[in-house]
């Protein structure tokens, strides 16, 4: 009873309350709101209290996304469906939240990967597991399956992505940018390596603390091998960026009849700080 009441707490602190979603503009459309900086004509001044609020509003928008991002790490991708089936709004502000920080990234990874495909046939087939919005399917000309838990868009697939509705064997690039959340992580690349053809490409990019050992962060090696374990041959890692790595896997053509345990290593939440 006492565990029940624990976890009862930790489920509410994980949840921003949904009468505190002002960031979201579905819930604030239909809202007559008093602005004490709206002068009679009607025209906003730009005051200091008005600064003030927009800071206050920044920051709470800001402890939102990071409190819905370290859910996002640390539960299984099917807890993850169900947190944003029972709120899809708080989708939309994990989303307001991660663009800003994005914004601060010198280089974001998904148009590296974008580059990528511009550089291969756009014939090839592309699964994007954990989309986000959307934007590596807007922006090739390849034939892109966007999946992620929310779909705000109507080629968006909403689904856990251990489990997609595709086919086995049916995509050439399974691509993974920033989006190995889940403590159940290994099910994805398990889902990414039953949808792949034999000799189809896996692109990972990752957060680079989350391979950092020295702090805290996985073993690169060890993760690479627990891939290769699964079906797949390490063909390129590139650690150039200071923010991110990317890994490039191929499927190997043929599969070894009996696996092998695989020894998948724990990946660290990536956390972000409060600016
Ligand atoms: C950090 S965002 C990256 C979005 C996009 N790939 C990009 O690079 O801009 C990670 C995305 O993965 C999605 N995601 C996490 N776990 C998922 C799961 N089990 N199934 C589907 N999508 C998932 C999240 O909802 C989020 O949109």
């Amino acid at each position: 009873m006492e565990e029940e009441r624990t976890q009862s707490k930790k489920r509410k602190r994980n949840k921003p309350r949904k009468s505190q979603n002002n960031n979201n503009p579905s819930h604030q459309k239909n809202k007559v709101t008093h602005d004490p900086n709206q002068s009679s004509s009607g025209l906003a001044h730009p005051t200091k209290s008005s600064t003030f609020l927009d800071k206050m509003r920044a920051r709470l928008s800001g402890g939102h996304f990071r409190m819905i991002n370290e859910k996002l790490y640390t539960c299984c991708g099917k807890e993850a469906l169900d947190y944003f089936k029972d709120d899809p709004a708080l989708f939309d502000m994990y989303h307001t939240g991660y663009q800003e920080q994005m914004s601060h990234w010198p280089e974001q990874p998904v148009n590296i990967i974008m580059k990528w495909l511009k550089n291969h046939n756009p014939s090839l087939v592309v699964a994007d597991f954990g989309c986000g919005d959307g934007r590596l399917a807007k922006n090739v000309k390849n034939k892109v399956f966007s999946f992620d838990l929310v779909s705000n868009d109507p080629s968006v697939i909403a689904c856990d992505m251990s489990k997609t509705p595709l086919d086995s064997s049916v995509i050439d690039v399974a691509v993974f940018c920033l989006s190995l959340m889940g403590t159940n992580y290994q099910n994805y690349l398990k889902e990414a390596h039953r949808v792949l053809k034999p000799c189809g490409w896996l692109l990972i990019a990752e957060v680079k603390s989350r391979f950092d050992p020295n702090t805290g962060g996985a073993d690169p090696k060890k993760f690479s091998k627990a891939v290769c374990d699964l079906g797949y041959s390490s063909v390129l890692k590139d650690y150039s960026n200071k923010m991110f790595v990317l890994l490039y896997f191929k499927k190997k053509d043929k599969q070894k009849s009996e696996m092998k345990e695989i020894e998948w290593p724990e990946l660290k939440p990536c956390l972000y700080k409060r600016r």
